[in-house]
């Protein structure tokens, strides 16, 4: 078991052990979050294990409703949240209810959002269920759901009160959905950590087996790094940009795919253009790039778009930049693995020209 506390105001912890499913029941009752439970999940995860979650804590006493919405980034979005409000209050929720959030990053995202304004904000918790909200979007409090107009532009920054990372339930999540989750462990080695970069190049194999031991490792090492960078600078007033490295031109790509390329194999093409960037900015040779490219395919994740998206379109998704001033995204970009450095002045052009490299029209 690892715990990884989070430095925020309020702090709290990150519980990491296979198997704690199991016993979760007594530890929300110890802890006593609330006096009553929304549970929230998507469609597929509701069928897969949620239901057995609830008769759980039922079985165990606690009082627990189950709400869910349609599996897929396309149900990240206002109508949904407003859906699952309108059935908590008909359902009788009031302040002291607490909502569980028990999924991948959608359902997180959606459920801590909701957390956040329901009643003017409700207790939450994290139950991660991909690797991908496992290593990343369970920790760090952004909440939030996309507009047509771009990617997470509505959101708070609302920490949850315990994050419960149980590993064994990966065992049902398709090999896809794994790499979404590299994706975000890469991002780490290339922002924070060489020897997280090098861990990754050695030991692949055993971790799309999905090893125990190097599974747990790669968890609990991104979870560090993305506790320490949060606990520095909740609110994103500067250093924890850097988590958004290959989120820039990832994002991006996201919208101009319709919601269609997943998140991770987004953030992997974004990581590969913000490498070439960082390139032709004169900060890394091309044997760095070169490094992620080939351990983004030994994951089995892209470095070229699989489907044709206008530039025109890109680069109008790129003006909504959560990170731009003035209309332009300031960049995330590496002098060397493990090292970032912000530019606010990366050419258009530059970035037309990495964009079309990687497949864009
Ligand atoms: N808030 C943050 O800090 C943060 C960080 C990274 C990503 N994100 C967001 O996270 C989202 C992507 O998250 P995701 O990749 O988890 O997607 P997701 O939540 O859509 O889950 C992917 C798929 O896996 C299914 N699933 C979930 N758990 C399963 C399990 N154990 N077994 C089988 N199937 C399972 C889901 O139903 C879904 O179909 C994006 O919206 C992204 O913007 C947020
Ligand atoms: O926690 C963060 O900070 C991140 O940037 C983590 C990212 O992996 C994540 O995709 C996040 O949702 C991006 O946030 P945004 O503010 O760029 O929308
Ligand atoms: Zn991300």
């Amino acid at each position: 078991m690892k715990i990884i506390k989070v430095r925020t105001k309020p702090a709290y912890e990150i519980e990491i052990r296979g198997g704690l499913l199991t016993d979760l029941a007594q530890d929300l009752k110890d802890r006593g979050y609330g006096d009553r439970y929304f549970l929230i999940t998507d469609s597929n995860v509701r069928q897969l294990m949620a239901e057995d979650l609830l008769e759980m804590l039922r079985e165990a006493g606690l009082p627990v409703e189950i709400l869910s919405f349609p599996a897929g980034e396309a149900s990240k979005n206002m109508a949904t949240v407003v859906e699952l409000a309108r059935k908590m209050v008909q359902a009788g929720a009031d302040r002291r209810s607490a909502i569980v959030a028990f999924g991948g990053g959608v359902t997180g995202d959606i459920a801590g959002f909701l957390a956040s304004i329901y009643m003017r904000g409700i207790a939450y918790i994290q139950i991660p269920t991909t690797l991908l909200a496992q290593v990343d979007s369970s920790v760090g409090g952004k909440t939030g759901v996309d507009l047509p107009e771009g990617k997470n532009l509505l959101g708070t920054f609302y920490q949850p009160r315990r994050v419960y990372i149980d590993y064994a339930v990966l065992g049902l999540l398709p090999l896809r959905e794994i790499r979404q989750g590299l994706a975000e462990v890469v991002k780490y080695g290339m922002i924070k950590s060489q020897r997280l970069f090098k861990y990754l190049e050695r030991h692949s194999g055993e971790i799309m087996q999905l090893e125990p031991e190097p599974l747990e490792h790669i968890i609990a090492e991104s979870c560090r790094i993305k506790a320490w960078v949060v606990s520095k600078d909740e609110k994103e007033a500067g250093l924890r940009r850097i988590l958004n490295f290959g989120h820039t031109l990832g994002h991006a790509f996201e919208a101009a795919s319709a919601w269609r390329l997943p998140h991770g194999e987004a953030v992997a093409v974004g990581m590969v253009a913000a490498a070439k960037i960082s390139e032709k900015r004169g900060l890394i040779s091309p044997e760095i790039t070169h490094r992620l490219e080939n351990l983004l395919t030994s994951l089995g994740l892209p470095v070229r778009l699989a489907l044709e998206l206008p530039v025109s379109e890109v680069l109008t998704y790129l003006r909504s930049d959560k990170k731009a001033r003035s209309q332009w995204p300031v960049f995330v970009l590496v002098r060397d693995i493990g090292e970032t450095v912000f530019d606010p002045e990366v050419p258009e052009a530059m970035v037309k020209e990495v964009a079309e490299e990687l497949g864009c029209r």
